[in-house]
């Protein structure tokens, strides 16, 4: 999507509920859609503030993410070289372009009207990224599963973030102060790169977590050795590893009645550990909201059949969790260091997740 400079925009009077000559910081004159998370700031105070813990430095240039209706851009170019606003919503767009507009702070400011997600913004070299409660338009057909996630999401972003930075928190923001209100208070976090990022590969750390977070309120002992895709990836995984370093592997079936036996267990502890808002049945990051691991059925009950190689991942992952301490943790509650500490000693046993 190209770049649009929406000074040369008309706000026009549809978007409004009544016609103002004062902008909309001032008068609440937008239908303001809460779809696009926008509660706007009204303390000046506050916006003042949050702009002065950033410590921004006169040569800056400042990528601002859904700027409104700019409470925040206005203070931000006081302070820095050049602000670079991405908005999606036309109107707010507009409303930021008339609060500079015939001041010298005017040539500072450079608004890139669109969906930041489907902006390339390869070619913006900026400084420092600010960003505010946004809205991402999620394919419709994970939209479900998404959302019940949202809380597992939320999580799983806030351990991948800390894989890339450092996250500290600045400031709390009560719901008060934003018109018109949102349901939740906010708090404004620094998050800054990470010069010392641990050495292992994004994409399997982030393997790991969709595992970690898969279900709600299940401890890691169920989610690694209770899914049978999960199990099944760790398998094929395994079995990579395997062959690229000229391990043989025994893909022979064997009686597994201890695994099954193991299995109940697991049943039953599920339930017993059940969440406790009761809606423990959504659906998981790897389809089958129940997916537990059956085996090979015999015909005898109680008795499956499974591979060498599935017994001995499943050994290994017990022996991983064994050794953490980690079997009855459960990740919303568990810490970054933990999960990399997870990841070593998986990656120790020759089991990856990626
Ligand atoms: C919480 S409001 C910003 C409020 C602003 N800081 C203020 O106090 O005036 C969030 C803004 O982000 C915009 N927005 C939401 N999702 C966006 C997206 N994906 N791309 C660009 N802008 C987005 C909304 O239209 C809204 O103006």
């Amino acid at each position: 999507m190209g770049k649009a400079k929406t000074s040369k925009r008309n706000a026009g009077s549809g978007p409004y509920e009544r016609p103002s000559k004062n902008n909309a910081a001032t008068n609440n004159v937008f239908k303001f859609t809460k779809d696009l998370g926008q509660h706007i700031l009204r303390n000046p105070g506050i916006a003042q503030a949050i702009v002065d813990k950033a410590y921004l430095k006169p040569t800056d240039v400042v990528l601002e993410i859904g700027p409104g209706t700019g409470n925040l851009t206005v203070p931000i170019l006081n302070q820095a070289k050049k602000v670079i606003a991405v908005e999606m919503d036309p109107r707010m767009a507009a409303e930021v372009t008339k609060r500079v507009q015939g001041k010298p702070e005017h040539k500072r400011l450079e608004v890139i009207l669109g969906d930041v997600i489907k902006q390339d913004m390869t070619d913006v070299n900026f400084d420092v990224w600010a960003a505010e409660d946004l809205h991402f338009d999620v394919p419709k057909g994970i939209r479900a599963a998404a959302e019940l996630h949202a809380l597992e999401i939320l999580s799983m972003l806030s351990v991948n973030t800390q894989f890339w930075a450092k996250v500290s928190h600045v400031l709390k923001v009560g719901r008060a102060n934003f018109r018109p209100p949102p349901k939740v208070d906010s708090d404004v976090v620094r998050i800054e790169p990470k010069v010392d990022r641990p050495n292992i590969s994004f994409e399997e750390f982030d393997g790991l977590l969709r595992i970690a977070f898969n279900r709600r309120n299940k401890v890691l002992r169920s989610l690694f050795l209770s899914n049978k895709e999960v199990l099944k990836l760790m398998e094929s995984n395994y079995r990579l590893y395997c062959a690229q370093r000229d391990i043989p592997i025994d893909e022979g079936l064997v009686e597994d009645a201890g695994e099954d036996e193991e299995m109940e267990i697991d049943d039953n502890e599920h339930d017993a550990s059940m969440d406790v808002d009761g809606d423990d049945d959504m659906p998981s990051f790897f389809g089958a909201a129940k997916n537990q691991d059956e085996g090979t059925p015999t015909g005898k009950k109680g008795s499956l059949k499974k591979t060498r190689l599935a017994v001995l991942v499943k050994e290994k992952v017990r022996k991983v969790l064994e050794e953490t301490e980690l079997a009855e943790s459960r990740s919303a509650k568990m810490h970054e260091n933990d999960f990399l500490r997870l990841l070593a000693a998986f990656n120790a046993e020759g089991i990856h997740f990626s």
